[in-house]
């Protein structure tokens, strides 16, 4: 994460420009009027991840950041206003804890921290070096002093003191979801705008008699409060550990009409054009599926030809996006066949140029 520029004097002036700019890329498409969901001005992100910087002769290292495009120059981070409260109370006891103990500070050459709404809190520290006993019983003190999750990252190796993921809870259309989210898969950064992004794809869903498909489906962040609207949901997601989380947070919130499968959603689409068959697949009947609905969130570089296809399927697409000029190119495949009914900005990435935005499609 390169550092973003903090200032909240700027900030209506710049969701003013991001607006324009998502309105330029839609405009092809005759989109609506988009819905603008605004970010708190600070203490919004509930991620960060600093490396570390050593002064030369000395062991003292500080948090530092580098500017997009400059990895020589390092920034020093006392306190990181744009994380959350939680963060920015844990960087100075954690700061003090590696300047007081070589176990601790030996080759630590990176720190993440990883924090929710509910509160909890989770911290990466990578080293380049082997982590052995010395080091697990000063980071049990440490987790203890913090109370926080701790994992030890070296060479592959992960050792995790406490809880390997967070637990948050998020409510939507006032029912409150808990999930938990792993340490090294995808989160939302951004807690209370992807809560207004849930209650959007929520309402803009509508209640449906049929089925949902729904591809990148993570740790299941949409697929809790979405299944609540359809019959049955067909969920998949490439990465093993984010299915874990998803189907532990299924069975936590008592969600039992979602069948999950860790599948890439290139080989979902082999298999729903019955280009070849999958093991993963052995006993869901895709055929008895009634699927109306299409929600997908995929990462920056949006979907590929043949899952953006695949959705022309359905009639309706809702789709979340963290790059609008893939989201554009995708809906510039569709456009023949669906048009733009619904748009919204959720401003995730303040201080940046990046911007998340959600659309729905529906069939002409
Ligand atoms: C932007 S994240 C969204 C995750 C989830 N919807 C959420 O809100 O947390 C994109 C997800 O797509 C997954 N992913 C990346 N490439 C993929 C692929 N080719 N097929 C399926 N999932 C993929 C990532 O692991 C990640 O979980």
């Amino acid at each position: 994460m390169s550092r973003p520029q903090f200032d909240p004097a700027a900030y209506a002036a710049q969701l003013q420009e991001k607006t324009q700019r998502l309105k330029a890329l839609l405009a092809p498409f005759n989109a609506p009027e988009p819905e603008i969901f605004e970010s708190p001005r600070e203490h919004y992100r509930l991620r960060a991840e600093f490396r570390l910087w050593r002064e030369t002769g000395s062991e003292n290292r500080h948090y530092a950041m580098f500017e997009a495009g400059d990895k020589f120059t390092p920034i020093m981070i006392e306190d990181f206003p744009i994380a959350s409260r939680r963060i920015n109370e844990l960087m100075p006891r954690l700061k003090a804890a590696w300047q007081g103990n070589k176990v601790l500070s030996f080759k630590l050459f990176q720190v993440e921290f990883l924090t929710t709404l509910a509160g909890d809190a989770l911290i990466t520290l990578c080293y380049h070096r082997p982590l052995d006993e010395a080091w697990q019983v000063e980071a049990e003190k440490l987790a203890a002093e913090l109370g926080v999750s701790l994992v030890g990252r070296s060479k592959g190796k992960r050792i995790v003191i406490g809880r390997d993921y967070v637990e948050e809870e998020l409510t939507v259309a006032d029912r409150a979801f808990r999930y938990r989210q792993p340490e090294g898969a995808f989160t939302q950064p951004n807690g209370e705008v992807n809560q207004k992004m849930l209650g959007w794809a929520y309402e803009v869903l509508g209640e449906r008699q049929d089925d949902l498909l729904e591809l990148y489906c993570g740790n299941g962040n949409f697929t809790l409060p979405l299944a609540t609207r359809v019959r049955r949901v067909l969920a998949t997601e490439i990465s093993k550990t984010s299915v874990n989380a998803a189907l532990a947070n299924l069975a936590d919130n008592a969600v039992d009409n979602v069948t999950l499968v860790r599948l890439s959603a290139e080989e979902l689409t082999e298999a729903l054009n019955e280009v070849r068959p999958f093991r993963r697949l052995a006993g869901i009947d895709l055929k008895s599926y009634q699927f109306g609905n299409v929600f997908v969130d995929p990462p920056r570089a949006g979907m590929d030809p043949d899952t953006c296809e695949l959705t022309r399927r359905f009639d309706r697409i809702l789709y979340i996006s963290c790059n609008p000029e893939t989201l554009a190119a995708n809906i510039q495949q569709l456009s023949d066949t669906h048009q733009v009914v619904r748009c919204a900005l959720f401003d995730q990435f303040p201080y940046t140029h990046h911007m998340e935005s959600g659309v729905l499609l529906e069939r002409r």
